[in-house]
């Protein structure tokens, strides 16, 4: 299995190479050649199997030789040991046909640590292998950073920086990245939102001198194999309930569609998945791109569910390659319209996305009334970003098909919101227990390239 730019310009990778190197040479993301399919014999036998040996079988087909069988296998396992609850990704039934899938039991209480924590072992094996050192920086609106210095922290071969907009995530999250006290972690507050985080940390990709020079790899949702690993839930999810001998749907909680693109790569490889539904907070430019296909950027405005508080949704340009029958030179050039403010999507584009995906947007009233509703309902206690999707699913959901929203963060990472909507302060878990009383590591920069470069070479030294 080879790996192509979504811009056309990039020579292809292995799946080893496009893990390590994270963005393409010409600014575009990773994506396989083609979609692998899977029968339906072969996923009806998902059913009953542990996540562990579903996660081999979804994600062998993309891995090339890069791992050979058993150490794939020693792989996933290791990486799902941590997590607290035997199935990895329980589903909790919120009533006859709406399911939450819990993807919050990995060690940072969100679904970041599905992927990062499998991604941490492939990079240690490949590292060790090619006796490789890599500096990993990531853009996080706060849980993909707390979930990469959990998988990375006190590794040899790697240092970890992670660009968080300062006061803008929420004090678990920023506590999660400044309290670790190994010394290849660097917990960096930049004076901007996500947007200017994940700006700059292409534009790191992009300084081609910078990017050989640390050897710069990427484990935001830029790296295929975060999205790959992301895929495997929806094949376990989905034939727990019924799946392939009926279609289920899936609403996801979205910022930068990863997790959803997530979906539509499960659909491709053959789950019958009715509807895909993208479900955003106030920062709306996904839901207003399907409703209108104008692709439009406003500036981010803090909401109570700061991990989806994104405008620029990296992981669109994987989904523009495929609704633009595969052109590079097409994407690249709605990249650079999108530079400038925005664009318009072809008749035939906005008609693709459309024949996949649903959208609905959860204003911050809607949100807290969600919480407060789903508590008293069933006893749930949903996180802010988990509200919104269980919100935007029941206002769209076709009774007739199984929905299944997915739970993407633990509503103890998000305490104010949660006890304005219920009046109760959910707990952090007891491993998590100490959190206030650590000492906080955190350095504050501006937003700006070099500062941030010269600030890594110095850590570097
Ligand atoms: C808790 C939570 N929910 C939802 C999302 C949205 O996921 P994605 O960016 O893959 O769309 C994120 C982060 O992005 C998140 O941290
Ligand atoms: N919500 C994310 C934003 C980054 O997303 P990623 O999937 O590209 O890593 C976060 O919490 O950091």
């Amino acid at each position: 299995m080879k790996y192509v730019s979504t811009r056309g310009q990039a020579p292809a990778l292995s799946f080893e190479e496009a893990m390590l190197s994270g963005l393409a040479l010409d600014g575009g993301l990773y994506v396989p050649e083609s979609w692998p399919t899977l029968s339906a014999e072969q996923i009806r036998a998902f059913r009953g199997m542990s996540y562990e040996d579903v996660a081999f079988a979804v994600m062998r087909p993309f891995v090339g030789d890069t791992f050979t069988d058993a150490e794939f296998q020693e792989i996933i396992s290791r990486a799902y040991a941590p997590f607290a609850h035997v199935a990895r990704c329980p589903l909790v039934q919120l009533d006859a046909n709406h399911w939450l899938l819990e993807l919050f039991h990995g060690p940072t209480l969100a679904f970041k640590d599905m992927a990062m924590q499998l991604i941490g072992q492939m990079f240690e094996v490949a590292l060790k292998r090619e006796g490789k050192r890599v500096t990993i920086v990531g853009a996080t609106s706060g849980d993909t950073g707390s979930a990469a210095i959990e998988a990375f922290k006190g590794l040899d071969a790697v240092d970890v920086f992670i660009l968080f907009p300062n006061g803008r995530v929420s004090e678990v999250q920023r506590r999660q990245m400044t309290t670790p006290s190994e010394t290849n972690v660097h917990a960096l507050a930049v004076a901007g939102d996500f947007d200017d985080c994940q700006a700059r940390l292409k534009d790191m990709f992009n300084d081609h001198a910078f990017r050989s020079e640390v050897s710069l790899a990427g484990v935001n949702s830029i790296n295929w194999a975060r999205v790959l690993a992301q895929v495997v839930y929806f094949f376990t999810s989905a034939t727990a309930i019924g799946a392939p001998d009926r279609p289920v749907s899936f609403t996801v909680p979205t910022g930068n569609f990863g997790d959803i693109f997530a979906g539509y790569v499960a659909k491709r490889m053959g789950l019958p998945i009715d509807r895909l539904v993208i479900a955003t907070n106030q920062n709306d430019i996904l839901h207003r791109t399907v409703a209108t296909g104008a692709h439009i950027k406003e500036g981010v405005a803090p909401s109570i569910s700061p991990s989806m508080d994104i405008q620029v949704s990296s992981n669109f340009e994987r989904l523009l390659f495929d609704v633009y029958d595969r052109e590079g030179a097409a994407v690249a050039a709605l990249m650079d319209e999108l530079k400038d403010g925005g664009f318009e999507l072809s008749q035939g584009a906005l008609d693709r996305l459309r024949a996949e995906f649903d959208s609905g947007r959860c204003g911050e009233d809607e949100t807290l009334a969600e919480i407060r509703a789903v508590r008293e309902r069933t006893g749930e206690i949903l996180c802010p970003h988990s509200a919104v999707g269980v919100h935007v699913a029941e206002t769209l959901r076709d009774p007739s098909v199984p929905m299944i929203t997915l739970a993407t963060a633990h509503p103890a990472k998000f305490p104010d919101a949660v006890e304005e909507a219920t009046g109760l302060r959910p707990d952090l878990p007891p491993h998590m227990s100490d959190l206030f009383a650590k000492e906080e590591r955190v350095t504050e920069v501006s937003n700006d390239l070099s500062a941030l470069q010269t600030l890594i070479r110095e850590r570097l030294k």
